[in-house]
């Protein structure tokens, strides 16, 4: 069986969209149920309760999770709330702990994933349960990386699987605090539009305000569920404060959040009418980037018979610099029009640089 195969019954018995909320770390019996209490009065419409039992932190000598003790307290969630319990487990120890507290649902973190003698341990460990389990994105960008967690986890027989997207680590200063990359994310999706895939907006924004915006991109992109960081405190959280929001302000997120519709059914002639013109137009445009790669041939070929270097940063500029202008006259994105003609421009180069080697 391959990862394509699956067919994902699982989530079906989760509400659509599946929302995971909870505190990033289990942190007391009160805090846990005070969160549970508060979450259940708020109306918020979750699935499943999260938190931290145990915590991979960068540094050491932090707040490293309370360990198997919270656990107990996931089950008294569980049991004064009603709420199907979910928490991160990093090695078959987590595992063994974790199924022994009937907690719901599991997830593998970042820093795990990117591991696959980790992932490896978890997927054995899990060997003959039938237990929901998540897979973050690694948090380095290796889309390979993180299918090859799903398929260690197939391999052990674990069927019921999902993958989370929290976005990936970067040195460079951004608003964020791990770089969503949307195109891995789609890249996953396209492959295994069956897999459920979920958002962390939590931890891509790491701060509150972009909370709300995260979730609805990947909801109007077709993701399946979200995990949300949620304590009934934030500000003075153990861990993550900064991206935690209380139960009354997640109720709020999730109620106003749009959910779209994969299935184009009772629109297929509208749709299909403008599908037929931008396929139209998609065979045009390769129509005429064939053209244009052919003259760039025969430039190519006068470059080469009079020794003339392949790139002309002049010419490049002009064309550049006529393309911004369009782009603003016909109300279209620079900074897209600038992708598509340095994508035009290396292929350009690409093809020359063939016939200086070849002919
Ligand atoms: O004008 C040229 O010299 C070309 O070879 C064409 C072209 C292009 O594709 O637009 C390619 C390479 C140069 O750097 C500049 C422009």
């Amino acid at each position: 069986m391959n990862l394509n195969e699956l067919t994902n019954d699982w989530v079906n018995d989760f509400a659509n969209p599946m929302i995971i909320a909870g505190p990033c770390s289990a942190e007391s019996e009160s805090q846990m149920l005070g969160t549970a209490k508060r979450l259940k009065e708020s109306g918020a419409q979750i699935s499943a309760f999260r938190a931290g039992i145990w915590k991979p932190r960068t540094k050491p000598n932090g707040f490293e999770g309370v360990g198997v003790i919270g656990l107990n307290w996931l089950k008294k969630v569980k049991e004064e709330y009603g709420f199907k319990t979910a928490t991160e487990v990093a090695n078959a120890h987590h595992v063994f702990a974790a199924l022994e507290a009937d907690v719901d649902i599991l997830w593998i973190g970042a820093r795990s994933t990117v591991n696959p003698f980790t992932v490896q341990e978890i997927a054995q460990a899990l060997r003959g349960t039938n237990k929901p389990i998540l897979v973050k994105n690694p948090v380095n960008p290796d889309l390979a990386l993180w299918i090859g967690a799903l398929e260690r986890l197939l391999g052990q027989g674990i069927e019921n699987v999902g993958a989370i997207h929290r976005g990936f680590s970067t040195y460079q200063k951004t608003k964020y605090r791990n770089i969503p990359n949307w195109q891995i994310a789609l890249d996953f999706k396209n492959q295994f539009p069956n897999i459920p895939l979920f958002i962390d907006p939590s931890h891509i924004c790491g701060n509150r305000t972009g909370l709300a915006g995260v979730a609805q991109e990947a909801f109007n992109v077709g993701y399946q569920g979200a995990i949300i960081e949620s304590h009934e405190d934030p500000d003075n959280a153990w861990s993550d404060a900064s991206q935690q929001i209380t139960p009354e302000v997640l109720a709020e997120m999730i109620s106003n959040l749009q959910i779209r519709n994969s299935d184009i059914s009772g629109y297929e002639d509208e749709m299909g009418k403008h599908r037929t013109l931008i396929s139209d137009m998609d065979f045009q445009l390769i129509e005429l980037l064939s053209q244009r790669m052919k003259i760039s041939e025969k430039i190519g070929t006068l470059k080469k018979e009079n020794n003339i270097a392949i790139f002309q940063p002049e010419r490049w500029k002009v064309i550049t610099e006529y393309a911004n202008q369009k782009a603003s006259e016909t109300g279209m994105s620079q900074d897209f029009i600038e992708k598509v003609f340095k994508a035009i421009h290396e292929e350009s180069i690409e093809v020359q640089n063939g016939i200086m080697v070849n002919k």
